[in-house]
């Protein structure tokens, strides 16, 4: 694993400066292209090149893993959830499924601690697991030292796998019963918010489960006091082993230099993790929609990120980055295509 705190190298900004001011020649009114443009400008200092290249091959990875939490009261739905949707991405029908091969996404699941042997699933599907069920945070420790270090290390392996089989731009997905308890909780952590501005309904729960689930993330920051000023503690003691993954594959794309498209609170969880270990990871992560979820909109204010879709959605998988895919296309073949005003005579 590389040694968490190693800072990332920031895209290019002679290629930013070129693309802008590529951008501002386009035969378009100033500006008219809106954020369009401003993604479009993002895209070229990424690619560290001007115009940008056409982003054809997007990979999305889910990481799957059960959560203590969920045996709690946290979720709308039972944990046995998990294993049946990992077969559900398997035989492609998963919400993230069909926006994917709208799309022309590369989906992977990958069971990195699903509380499930998921017999008879591709044996490629579990390759990278760390343990059946992560620890219920408030309780415990979600992981051992060894298992935190194992589940990033085993995200970034996954990201460096996407990257060789060509990816330009990558997704993070989450599939797991309970998992907006910790994704909720490791943002509270790392900016010192209390469970209160960063816990949401997740998959649905009512106004008393709301309440419960506030006390639990509020009883799992408690229980892990100050040791949340290192990351690797904060992923030990409130993370998962989906989640670390999660945030090594993250960490792991901005160190190689290939944009992320993320999506909801918990592939922005690992982000902000990921930014933690990598600093400066973040100027390779592009925010693909806004959740209803409260932590996610305050963590990407943090990371001082604008998502570019706002539909309402709150399903997870990757969906939200996925849906946000024809937008960045655009963005890139905008900047590449629309003629020069000194083109027009
Ligand atoms: C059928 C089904 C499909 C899903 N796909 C994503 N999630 C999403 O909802 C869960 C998180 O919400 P909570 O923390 O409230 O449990 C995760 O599994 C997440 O991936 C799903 C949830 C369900 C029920
Ligand atoms: O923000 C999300 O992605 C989300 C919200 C609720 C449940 N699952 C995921």
């Amino acid at each position: 694993m590389t040694t968490p705190g190693t800072p990332v190298a920031p895209p290019s900004v002679t290629a930013r400066d070129a693309a802008a001011a590529r951008l501002g020649q386009l035969a378009t009114p100033p500006g008219a292209l809106g954020r369009l443009g401003d993604l479009a400008v993002r895209l070229a200092a990424m690619q560290g090149q001007v115009p940008p290249a056409p982003v054809e091959c997007v990979r999305a990875v889910i990481f799957a893993g059960d959560h203590g939490v969920s045996d709690h009261g946290v979720s709308a739905f039972p944990k046995a959830i998990t294993p049946a949707m990992v077969r559900t991405f398997l035989a492609g029908r998963a919400g993230v499924s069909v926006l994917a091969r709208q799309h022309d996404v590369a989906v992977r699941v990958l069971d990195l601690g699903v509380d499930d042997d998921l017999e008879g699933v591709p044996a490629d599907v579990t390759a990278f697991k760390v343990r059946r069920g992560s620890g219920a945070i408030h309780l415990e420790d979600a992981l051992t030292c060894d298992e935190a270090l194992r589940a990033v290390a085993a995200g970034e392996a996954v990201a460096a796998e996407e990257i060789a089989a060509g990816a330009q731009l990558l997704v993070s997905g989450d599939m797991g019963i309970g998992n907006t308890t910790p994704a909720a909780a490791l943002i509270a952590a790392s900016f010192g918010l209390p469970a209160s501005e960063v816990t949401g309904r997740g998959t649905g729960i009512d106004e008393s489960g709301l309440a419960h689930k506030t006390a639990v993330v509020q009883q799992a920051l408690d229980r892990a006091g100050d040791r949340t000023s290192d990351a690797l503690e904060t992923l030990t003691a409130l993370g998962s082993a989906d989640l670390a993954a999660s945030a090594g594959f993250l960490a792991a794309a901005a160190r190689s230099g290939v944009p992320v498209l993320l999506d909801g609170v918990i592939s922005v969880a690992a982000a902000v993790m990921a930014d933690r270990l990598a600093p400066g990871a973040s100027a390779w992560f592009v925010a693909g929609h806004r959740s209803t979820e409260p932590a996610q909109s305050l963590a990407l204010d943090k990371l001082g990120l604008e998502p570019l879709l706002d539909l309402g959605m709150r399903l997870g998988e990757g969906s939200g980055a996925v849906a946000a895919v024809p937008v960045v296309r655009s963005a890139a073949l905008l900047l590449a295509e629309v003629a020069l005003l000194s083109d027009l005579g």
